[in-house]
């Protein structure tokens, strides 16, 4: 059975346009129930732990300087089949691909400074809320 959990991120970009709370108020408007809220910012060391399975990868420099250029907002979401409700949407990693009402259609840059992130699967979901949550942080 499909978890009901994922981990999104408001990314520095969005956070800096000043984005926070429209873009919480789609994730509302969605039926997500915020479990878990944090504004914080990553170290380059701590973006490159958490976007570890890209490291290689021609974007990956790009990427983890950009996540740790300047604030986030991390958040734990709960919906049935959380995952993948979350990712329709937020539509495709690439903004000029993702669907019309999308919240990267409507806030996203570029294809690095794409405004949200979502977990891609039940197991990372886990993984993901626990490295930026601890026990006492979520109820
Ligand atoms: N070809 C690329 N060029 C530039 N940046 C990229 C590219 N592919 C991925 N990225 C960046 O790396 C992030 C992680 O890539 P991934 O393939 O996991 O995309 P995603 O699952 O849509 O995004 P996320 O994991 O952030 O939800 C993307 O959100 C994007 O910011």
């Amino acid at each position: 059975m499909a978890g009901n959990k994922t981990l999104a991120i408001i990314k520095p970009g969005a956070v800096e346009r000043n984005l926070i709370g429209p873009i919480l108020a789609k994730i509302n408007e969605a039926g997500f129930v915020i479990k878990a809220l944090k504004y914080t910012k990553l170290k380059k060391e701590q973006a490159c732990e958490f976007y570890a399975v890209h490291e290689g990868k021609p974007f990956f420099e790009d990427l983890t300087d950009f996540m740790s250029s300047s604030p986030i907002v991390a958040a734990i979401l709960e919906k049935e089949n959380a995952v993948n409700n979350f990712r329709k949407l937020i539509g495709a990693t690439d903004p000029l691909e993702a669907e019309e009402g999308t919240i990267r259609r409507l806030f996203a840059e570029s294809k690095t400074h794409n405004a949200i992130h979502g977990s891609d699967s039940d197991e990372n979901a886990i993984h993901e809320c626990d490295f930026f949550f601890s026990r006492v942080e979520r109820f």
